[in-house]
Formats: structure tokens, sequence, C-alpha cells
């Protein structure tokens, strides 16, 4: 604010010293142009003085030379006759010389004419020199007012200006002083910033190097722990294929000492809601020593009969599944496997197969072994299932997963010598 004050205080100095300047040339201008028109005036007049002395000179020749001709006249009247002749020549002159004296006065008269218009204009001149002169006095009067004037007002502005200025010089001396006391206080801080600097740039020039090497290093680690894992890979692969015709064999052991065909028997507990009748009994007997005989009496004597395997009535879901869980693996080592329930109504055949959500039977068991199985083999093997779900009942095939309505009737069985299940 006061810079700007300042700044245009200076500039109205700057303009009132220029309009001074002009000002002053001006007045200087005037007062040539003055001398030379009182010059040329005095020089005219001067011119016009000389002519009049010249005239004034003239005029008292010819006024001098008045004598000489009444001389002739008196002389003409004394003479004889014998000079008459001269005496008329000396009167014809004396004629020319009263021709050239009257137009001498004329002349002489003109002149004086002349003079007398002359001091007129020497005075209109001497007049209007004198109305110059009180007018350029006067002017000049003025000016020396108005640069008096001038002068006050720029010892004004310049007081003004200086005052400000000292007060603003005053502001900048405080700010000035107190950044050289925040920069007195700065260079330790600085300082330490500078090393900071200095040690992170290396940090960053040696983090560049470090990383590199570290990035190779793991290269090499990863390149070496992929060789590794390969050639694990590989002794797993050939494990695996040991295991597979491990499997395969123990599976021909198996068929070949369990049979191709294996049959199960499980005893359903008795529960209460088969309990119709006072003084029921159990008809079927269990050897625990025994897990492939089965008892049952009939009018009063027991039939032994022997089979591949005989589940006690407390025997699990579990148990009756892992019997049959090698036969599920060599489902998905390739062979052809078959499992199905055979009984009465009542049973338990359903309650085997299917069982409950929270107790499920060996399909859902089945199927959650060979899917396992599958997860397990995907990197080296893939499989294709599919599944499909059919009834056999009163001799009627019926199809559950079938999404074509006219397959959802009724087929009727027809027996032959090769029924394919
Ligand atoms: N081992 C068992 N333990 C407990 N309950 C069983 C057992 N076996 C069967 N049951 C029960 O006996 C009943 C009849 O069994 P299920 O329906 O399985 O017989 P089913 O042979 O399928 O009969 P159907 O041929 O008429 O269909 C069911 O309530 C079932 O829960």
């Amino acid at each position: 604010m006061l810079v700007k004050e300042n700044e245009n205080l200076r500039s109205r100095v700057q303009q009132l010293e220029s309009s001074l300047q002009q000002r002053a040339e001006q007045l200087s201008q005037l007062e040539r142009r003055s001398e030379q028109s009182e010059w040329r005036r005095a020089e005219e007049l001067r011119k016009r003085e000389d002519r009049v002395r010249e005239l004034q000179l003239e005029l008292d020749r010819e006024k001098g030379k008045e004598p000489v001709v009444k001389y002739v006249t008196q002389t003409v009247e004394v003479e004889s006759a014998a000079t008459v002749k001269q005496l008329n020549k000396a009167r014809q002159r004396n004629e020319v010389l009263a021709g050239r004296l009257s137009d001498q006065n004329e002349r002489c008269r003109q002149l004086e004419e002349q003079i007398r218009k002359s001091d007129e204009y020497s005075c209109n001149l001497q007049h209007k020199i004198a109305a110059y002169e009180r007018e350029i006095t006067k002017l000049r009067e003025e000016l020396l007012k108005e640069i008096g004037h001038l002068e006050e007002r720029k010892e004004e502005a310049v007081r003004a200006a200086a005052s400000c200025s000292a007060d603003h010089f005053q502001n900048l001396q405080d700010q000035f002083f107190s950044l050289q006391k925040r920069l007195t206080a700065l260079p330790p801080t600085l300082r330490s910033m500078k090393t900071d600097y200095a040690s992170l740039r290396s940090q960053v020039r040696n983090f560049s190097d470090f990383y590199g090497s570290a990035i190779n290093e793991a290269k090499k680690q990863i390149a070496a722990a992929i060789n590794e894992m390969s050639e694990a890979n590989k002794d797993l692969l050939e494990k695996y294929r040991k295991e597979v015709a491990l499997r395969r064999k123990y599976h021909e052991q198996l068929v070949e000492l369990k049979g191709n065909i294996r049959v199960l028997c499980r005893v359903k507990p008795v529960l209460k809601e088969d309990q119709h009748e006072e003084g029921q009994s159990v008809v079927v007997a269990t050897d625990p020593n025994n897990e492939s005989s089965l008892t049952v009496i009939s009018k009063g004597k027991g039939r032994i009969f022997e089979l591949d395997k005989v589940f006690q009535p407390q025997a699990t879901q579990e148990e009756i599944f892992q019997e049959i869980e090698p036969l599920v693996t060599s489902c998905i080592d390739g062979y052809h496997v078959c499992i199905f329930a055979y009984g009465q109504t009542g049973s338990g055949k359903t309650h085997t197969m299917e069982g409950t959500v929270e107790n499920p039977g060996i399909n859902q068991r089945a199927l959650k072994h060979l899917f396992n199985e599958i997860e397990e083999r995907k990197d080296m093997w893939s499989y294709t299932v599919s599944v499909s779900s059919v009834e056999i009942y009163n001799e009627v095939l019926r199809y559950f997963l079938t999404f074509v309505s006219s397959f959802l009737g009724e087929i009727p069985v027809i027996y032959t010598k090769s029924v394919p299940f």
C-alpha cells in the first residue's frame, strides 16, 4: 500500500517537473521571440532614423543652394544689355533651378510627411513593444507563481513520499530482522536435513543394486525350487504310477480272492415299530467271531448261511461304506462295478443305499469319495461323470433324472436272457 502511494507520488512529482520544464521552455521561447521582435523593431527604427537624417541632410544641402540664384538675379539687374543674353540664360537657369527647388520642396514635404508617418509608426511600434513587454512581464510573473506552486507541491509530495518511505522502510527492516533471526535458527535443522537427504540418496542408489541382486537371487531360488519341484513331481508321478499298478494288482487279487460277485448281509435292528405282537422273537442270529456266518431260525431249527460278510444290527452306515469303498476306487481305476441292495419290503434297502441327510448311505458316500478321488488326480487325469437314476418297481422301469417329458412315463420291463443290470 505504502509502496504504491510512494510510486504514485513519485510519478506525480515527475509529471510536475516535466510540466515545469515545459513552462520554462515556453518562457524562454517567448523571451527569444520578444528579443527578436524588439531587435527587428530597433533595427527598423534605426534604418528609418538614418533615412530621416539623410533626407534632412539633402534638404539642408538644397536649402544652402538658394543664395546663389538670388545673387544671379541681382547681377543681371546691375549689368549692361550685353549681357542680356547671359541674363536670359541665367533667368532660364534660374527658372529651372526654381522648378528644381519647387520639386525639392515638394520632395522635402513628402519626406517630412514620411518622417511623420515613420514617427507615428515608430511610436505605434514602441507602444506595441511596451504592451508586449508588459505581457511578457505578466506571463513571467504568472510563470514564476506557477513554478512556485509546483515547487511547493513537489516539496510536499517529496516530504509525503519520504515519510511513507521511512515507514515502509521501517516495516521492511523489521521484517528483515525477523527473517534474519529465523534464518539463524534454520542452519542446524537444514544441516540435519541435508545429511538425511544425502543418506537417503545413497540408500536409494544402493537400493536399486540391492533390489536387482535380490531379484536375481530370488529368480535363482525360484528356478531351483521349480527344478526341485519338477524332480519331486517326477518322483511322485512315478510313485503314483506304481500305486495305480499296485491298486490294479490288489483289485485283481481282491476279485480273485473274493470273487466277482460279493454278497454282503446287513441285519436290521429290531425297531419299536416292528414289534406288533407280544411274544415275537428274533429269528436271525449273528456270530461276533465269524463275520461271514448268519443263522436264521426257522420252525425251531437254526439254518446257517455263509456270505462274504455279515454286518451286526448295530453296524453304522460308515462301517458299511468302508467295506465297499475299494470297489468305488476300482471304478475310478477303470473297472466296472455294480452295487445293489436286495431284500423284502421294510428290510432296510433304502436306509442302507440312500440313508438320511444327517446320516447318508452308500450312494452319497460313494459319490463323495468318487469326486474326492477325481480332485486328487486332476493334475494327471481328467474324468467325465454321468449320472442316471431309475427305479424298477412292480416290474415297471422309471427314469428319475431325465429332462425329456416323454420319458417320464412308465416303461414296462421286458425280461430276456441278457438283462443289462
Ligand atoms: N439298520 C437300520 N437301523 C435303523 N433303522 C433301520 C435300519 N434299516 C431300516 N431301518 C428302518 O426301517 C424302515 C424300513 O426301511 P427301508 O424303508 O429302508 O426298507 P426298504 O427295504 O427300503 O423297504 P421297501 O422295499 O418297502 O422300500 C425305515 O423306517 C428305516 O428307517
